[in-house]
C-alpha cells in the first residue's frame, strides 16, 4: 500500500474550564497531503482542540505526535518550532507592518540568526536577511498578493489580510499548516480564492488542519472530516460518510447551519 506517512497523531484529549468539559477524549490523525477538517455546531469545541494542539490552552490529558516525533504542546513557539503554523479566527497581523515584513516575521522563526540577528544586522544576518527577503515576496506571490508587498497589511483589503496570514504561516515552513475559520467573513468571490489557494497548497505536498462554518466548502475540500458535539467526536470520515450520518444530520446538517 502507498499509504502517506502520519504527520499529526493526537490521542486522548480532554480539557475542562472549571465546571465545563470542554473536550472528552478527543483524537485526530491527519496523513501528509491531506486537507482535514473539523466542523460542529458553535461551542463544539473545535477552537479549543486547536488551541491545545497549538499550544495555546495546556490540555488536562493527551498525547502529541507530528511527523512521528512526540512534541509537547506547552507553549505557541514551542509548537511553531516543531513544525505547526496556525492562523486564528481573529485576524492578527502587525497591521503597522508591510505585507513583506509580516511574512518575514514568519520565516524568522526557521532563520539561524533570530530576530535579534536580524535587530543588529550582522554581516551573516544581513546575507540570510536578503534570502528571507526573497522567500517572503515568493510566498507572497504564491497567495496572490505579491504586488501588495509593500503595502501597509492594514490597508490590504480583508481577504488579502487572509491571504498574507496564510502566507506568514507558510513561511515557517510547517509539517502542518492550521487554519482557524479563514473564510469568516468573506464574500463569495474571496472564498473562491481561499478554495484555490487551499488546493494550491495541498498540491505542494503540504497538510492542512481546518477549522470551517460553510459545510459546502468543507464538503469540497476536505479528504477527511471530524464532527464535534459538546467536546466530543461523533463521526469522522470521509465527506460523503460525514453527509449521510444520521448522528451527524441530527447534531449538525439537519439544522439551521
Ligand atoms: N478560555 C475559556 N474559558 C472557559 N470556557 C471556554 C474557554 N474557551 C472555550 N470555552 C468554552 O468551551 C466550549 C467550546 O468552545 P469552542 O470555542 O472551542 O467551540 P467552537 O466549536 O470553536 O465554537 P465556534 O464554532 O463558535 O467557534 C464553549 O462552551 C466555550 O464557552
Amino acid at each position: 500500500m502507498n499509504e502517506q506517512p502520519t504527520i499529526l497523531n493526537i490521542a486522548g484529549v480532554n480539557k475542562r474550564f472549571g465546571g465545563l468539559q470542554a473536550l472528552t477524549d478527543v483524537g485526530i490523525t491527519i496523513k501528509q497531503g491531506q486537507i482535514y477538517g473539523l466542523i460542529g455546531p458553535n461551542g463544539a469545541g473545535k477552537t479549543t482542540f486547536f488551541n491545545v494542539i497549538t499550544g495555546l490552552y495546556q490540555p488536562d490529558t493527551g498525547t502529541f505526535e507530528l511527523a512521528g516525533k512526540p512534541y509537547s504542546p506547552s507553549a505557541p513557539h514551542e509548537v511553531a518550532k516543531a513544525g505547526i503554523a496556525r492562523t486564528f479566527q481573529n485576524i492578527r497581523l502587525f497591521g503597522e507592518m508591510t505585507a513583506l515584513e509580516n511574512v518575514m516575521v514568519g520565516r524568522h522563526v526557521r532563520s539561524k540568526q533570530g530576530v535579534f540577528g536580524a535587530i543588529f544586522r550582522h554581516n551573516a544576518a544581513r546575507e540570510e536577511e536578503a534570502s528571507i527577503r526573497t522567500r517572503a515576496q515568493e510566498l507572497l506571490d504564491f497567495v496572490g498578493i505579491g504586488k501588495f508587498a509593500n503595502r501597509t497589511s492594514k490597508f490590504l483589503s480583508y481577504g488579502d489580510q487572509r491571504r498574507l496570514e496564510i502566507a506568514r504561516a507558510l513561511a515557517t515552513d510547517p509539517q502542518l499548516l492550521a487554519l482557524d475559520e479563514p473564510a469568516a467573513g468573506m464574500n463569495a468571490t474571496e472564498k473562491l480564492a481561499l478554495r484555490e489557494l487551499l488546493i494550491k497548497i495541498k498540491q505542494q505536498g503540504k497538510t492542512v488542519l481546518l477549522i470551517e462554518h460553510d459545510v459546502k466548502m468543507m464538503m469540497a475540500l476536505c479528504d477527511r472530516l471530524m464532527v464535534l458535539e459538546y467536546g466530543k467526536p461523533i463521526a469522522e470520515g470521509l465527506p460523503a460518510e460525514i453527509q449521510s450520518n444520521k448522528a451527524v444530520i441530527d447534531a449538525y446538517l439537519g439544522g439551521s447551519h
